[in-house]
């Protein structure tokens, strides 16, 4: 944790939601004035889609398994170097993973492969990252402990696979029995790297579908906002004004003493009013700590 270089993170499996919730993160960052550089948790993948395929084929012939969610395929300590370097320095390195063919023509490139590294933060006030690890911590990895706002992002599993299979299947070109077979195959490594995040993050965001979901992978479609509610867990969070946002978001009510639902179509607004009080408090943190370094330095 930095308060002069601050970093947030919205941590969820593929398919969570992540990408789509950094739309709220960016409304809120430009009604806040606040520039911020932006990191994708795929930029740190270890391999191309081609290299993946190879080390999946290895796996299998060696009678183990790989997959996104674990530590094999995925560079923990350039992560956490990220996050040390950001907090320190307010600078880090970052690269993107292109999914498809509209990614990665601008860069010349063809889907499933790296952008190159390059310099990330000059000029920003923090680091926004989104992505499946901002809050893993390994043996040999500690990223959580950079991260000063951590949010998971987690649609109850079935809801989660119906996102995953839909969005593979129509946006990034894979089969239905292709994305079957990676779930299954990710599903030690979800347990292992994925789901103990959300046990250190500030807020949980988890949707929850009011349509049947019984079997994911047969659905035809993504259950809408106004089909789902959210179910928001406040975790060691004090202060919390839970008057105001049942009286602000319609349809909201409490399920637990640390626990809001509102309903799915207010997941942005909900957003919106919950998280700008913690991230103009960054912000605040942050002009303070540079006031104190001035004044140590006119001394
Ligand atoms: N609140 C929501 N309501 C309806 N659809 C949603 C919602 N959140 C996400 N989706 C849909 O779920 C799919 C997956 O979302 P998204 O791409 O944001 O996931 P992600 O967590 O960024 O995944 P990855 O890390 O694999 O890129 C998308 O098709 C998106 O439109
Ligand atoms: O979203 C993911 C993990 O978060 C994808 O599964 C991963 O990035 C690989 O992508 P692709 O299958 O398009 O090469």
């Amino acid at each position: 944790m930095s308060s002069r270089n601050p970093i947030i993170a919205v941590t969820g499996s593929s398919g969570a939601g992540t990408s789509t919730t950094t739309e709220s993160f960016e409304h809120i960052f430009r009604s806040l004035g606040i520039r911020s550089a932006q990191v994708e948790g795929d930029s740190f993948h270890r391999y191309s889609r081609q290299e993946m395929d190879v080390e999946k084929r290895k796996a299998r012939e060696e009678g183990r398994n790989i997959s996104y969610f674990g530590d094999q395929a995925n560079d923990f300590d350039a992560l956490e170097r990220l996050f040390k370097d950001y907090s320190e320095t307010g600078r880090g390195k970052m690269r993107r993973y292109l999914h498809t063919f509209d990614e990665a023509v601008p860069y010349n490139q063809m889907p499933g492969t790296f952008t190159p590294w390059e310099d990330l933060g000059e000029g920003t006030d923090l680091l926004f990252y989104e992505g499946l690890h901002g809050g893993v911590v390994t043996e040999n990895n500690d990223v959580a402990q950079y991260v000063d706002l951590l949010i998971g992002m987690v649609p109850i599993v079935n809801l989660e696979w119906i996102q995953k299979i839909i969005r593979d299947t129509s946006q990034r070109g894979h089969s239905r029995e292709s994305v079957t077979a990676s779930i299954v195959r990710s599903m030690e490594d979800y347990i292992s790297f994925i789901t103990p995040q959300f046990s250190r993050t500030h807020i949980n965001f988890q949707r929850v579908p009011t349509v049947d979901t019984s079997n994911p992978f047969s659905a035809k479609a993504i259950p809408s906002s106004d089909e789902s509610f959210v179910v928001i867990r406040f975790r060691e969070v004090t202060d919390i004004d839970f008057p105001y946002y049942l009286s602000m978001i319609d349809g909201s009510f409490m399920s637990r003493v640390n626990t809001l639902v509102v309903p799915g179509g207010k997941m942005g607004l909900a957003m919106e009013l919950i998280l700008t009080p913690f991230i103009r408090d960054l912000i605040r943190k942050k002009e303070e700590a540079n006031k104190q370094l001035d004044w140590m330095s006119d001394l």
